[in-house]
């Protein structure tokens, strides 16, 4: 059994997988606790263990894990099933290393455009040959609501929510429109940009936001919520 652990900028998200199969995930919020996850390792019998992290971990937590379970701490130097062509690769998120891993192992020989809408929104384009080159980061949903709040004196911090019209007729509908409507324009519009460059593209959309984006985005795309850690038990497949 794999263990799979995705430390994202909200929340973590631990899996496993029996083979390349999900059999189990929970999601917290806060600290990486330990126990918790020693908790999951255990109840399924789990003898290797990859994490993701886009936060900075203790040495020591990462050491305690490790003298449990054979752990991969994924890095700019872990063995990957792509040609990462990203001009800064150190600074590349591990996310994203991730995400593109998923993306060459589900999706072999074909062009991909993957779409990660959680702390941020993550755009990350992979082609036919395997060739990784980069993508763009956007602020995400509840990123652009609450920045709404913090910058400006009269501004609520509002709920998700969709308004479909062009026009909003209050403060309420201006800021949905504005915030979850730009961020559907957004998606729509980079992902005919990237049509017109290759032909045949595969969309997978995924990250916190997935349901409710997967409603309202034009394009046909494969909405997935566990991409990541599915991308992440490849990449421990791969390096056994
Ligand atoms: N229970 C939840 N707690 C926090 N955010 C949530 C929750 N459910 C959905 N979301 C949405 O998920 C997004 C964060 O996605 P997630 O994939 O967890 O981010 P990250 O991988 O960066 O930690 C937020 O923009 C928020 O709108
Ligand atoms: C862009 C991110 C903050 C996204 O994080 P997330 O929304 O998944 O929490 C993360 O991938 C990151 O820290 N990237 C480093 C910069 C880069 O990828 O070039
Ligand atoms: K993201």
């Amino acid at each position: 059994m794999n263990l799979i652990i995705d430390v994202g900028n909200t929340r973590i998200k631990c899996a496993v997988f029996n083979a390349s199969e999900l059999i189990h995930i929970e999601i917290f919020t806060g600290e990486l606790v330990v126990f918790e996850i020693e908790k999951i390792a255990k109840k399924y019998s789990c003898n290797r263990a990859i994490i993701s992290s886009v936060k900075k971990i203790k040495k020591n937590i990462l050491e305690e894990i490790n003298s449990k379970i054979d752990l991969i701490a994924l890095n700019s130097s872990t063995k990957i099933p792509f040609n990462n062509k990203y001009g800064t690769p150190k600074t590349l998120g591990v996310d994203r290393i991730a995400l593109v891993a998923s993306a060459v192992s589900k999706y072999p020989n074909k062009n991909v455009l993957v779409i990660d809408a959680g702390t941020c929104i993550t755009y990350d384009f992979v082609d036919r040959e395997a060739n990784y080159y980069g993508g763009a980061i956007s602020p995400g949903i509840k990123m652009r609501y609450k920045s709404l709040k913090h910058y400006t004196n009269k501004l609520p911090e509002l709920e998700i929510g969709f308004v479909d019209s062009l026009m909003g007729n209050s403060t309420n509908e201006s800021i949905h429109i504005g915030v979850t409507g730009g961020v559907i324009n957004e998606i729509d519009s980079f992902i005919n940009k990237y049509k017109e460059k290759n032909r045949n593209l595969t969309i997978v959309l995924t990250g916190g936001d997935v349901n409710f984006l997967a409603k309202n985005v034009k394009n046909s795309i494969f909405a997935n919520p566990n991409f990541l850690l599915e991308g992440l038990n490849s990449i421990l497949t791969y390096n056994i």
